[in-house]
């Protein structure tokens, strides 16, 4: 078909498993233990996709009344989300230690000789569940650093974007797709609900150089940099369109496909950016720079972000290359104003 990855013409094709097994050939010191870690995460996400489909039907929906590290209400999707992976990791023998949105610090998984640790964001969009608007799941693996057989540390967590060894996402909409990359190019599969396989669906996916979609809260629009808002004026001046459904995963994954930009600015709200850096900025970065696209801040390559705490917010600008390199433009033009939201005055002014 397109360029854009090859659509399968399916119903039934390579199940996510035989994919996993034939690529495992490609890494030369591929021991299983990742292949494992990924089947586990599946099916997390396949009880979570049958959770999600009766979210209507069953208690599921609105808060559960506590909130978590970062003071958000928790709705009982996300608990029960992260509750299901953390078992799910578990179970499964490959992982370590876990960090997620959900808990403040590391969940030991009792796996102390397990090879790998996983940050992940169990639900993501919580503000849609109980609207029935795509939702999704974010993960990150890394390769421990601290010795097997001990407990991992904080070390093991902060190691740098560059240094994932494995990213994706399920998105929960109106069909279950799971998306990942192990550095060597973004795969989607399809989940197709009577077998109860993810299928491939969308191989070596790559995103278009260019975009027209642009994805923004423009609720917040006053609170942006003056140099943000002149982006994205530009972009209705282009009759760009706005399409923000607010879940992270729901938006980049039609941009990826189209060719469109997310941008989350720092706002007095959230001055360093609302995306946690760990669960939801490296992740998605890692899947865009190996799909072609590309993650930045108004510093750096989101990858090149220097990690310090598990929960550290970050502001991320994601998407199309070409879109990305003309939002730099901006940037580069925003010359003396001070790191602040555009509320806050030229430096020397008053
Ligand atoms: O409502 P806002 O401020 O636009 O924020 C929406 C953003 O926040 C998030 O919901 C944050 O993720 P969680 O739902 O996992 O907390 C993103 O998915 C989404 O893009
Ligand atoms: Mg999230
Ligand atoms: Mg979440």
């Amino acid at each position: 078909m397109t360029s854009k990855g090859e659509k399968m013409a399916l119903p039934v094709g390579i199940t996510l498993d035989r994919f996993i097994k034939r690529n495992q050939g490609a890494f030369q010191f591929a021991s299983g233990e990742l292949s494992q870690l990924l089947r586990d995460i599946a099916l997390a996400g396949k009880i979570i996709n049958r959770e999600v489909n009766k979210a209507g039907l069953v208690d599921i929906t609105g808060a559960l009344g506590t909130s978590n590290v970062q003071g958000e209400n928790q709705q009982k999707l996300d608990v029960i989300a992260d509750i299901r992976f953390i078992r799910a990791l578990k179970n499964g023998g490959e992982v370590c230690a876990i960090i997620t949105e959900e808990e403040d610090e590391i969940i030991y998984t009792g796996n102390d000789d397990a090879k790998y640790v996983v940050a992940i964001d169990p639900l993501d969009g919580s503000s849609n569940i109980d609207v029935n608007v795509s939702i999704g799941t974010i993960f990150s693996v890394y390769s421990r650093v601290t010795p097997r057989g001990t407990k991992a540390t904080m070390e093991d967590f902060l190691q740098g974007g560059r240094k994932q060894v494995a990213a994706g996402y399920i998105l929960y909409g109106s069909s279950t797709i799971l998306v990942y990359t192990t550095g060597a190019g973004v795969n989607a599969f399809t989940y197709e609900n009577s077998l109860g396989e993810f299928f491939l669906s969308h191989r070596n996916v790559k995103s278009p150089e260019d975009g027209a979609i642009y994805s923004v809260n423009e609720g917040n629009f006053d609170d942006f940099y003056d140099y943000t808002q002149r982006y994205i004026l530009n972009c209705r001046k282009r009759r760009m369109s706005s399409r923000y459904i607010g879940s992270l995963v729901g938006d980049f994954h039609r941009n990826l496909l189209k060719g469109g930009i997310y941008l989350y600015p720092p706002t007095p709200h959230y001055p360093q950016g609302k995306l946690r850096l760990l669960y939801e900025c490296y992740p998605m970065a890692f899947i865009a720079e190996q799909a072609g696209a590309k993650a930045i801040d108004c510093e750096s390559d989101i990858l090149d972000v220097k990690p310090v705490s598990f929960h550290q917010r970050n502001s991320i600008y994601i998407g199309a290359p070409k879109m990305i390199e003309e939002l730099e433009q901006y940037f580069k033009e925003r010359g003396d104003y001070v790191i602040k939201a555009a509320r806050f005055e030229k430096v020397g002014e008053n």
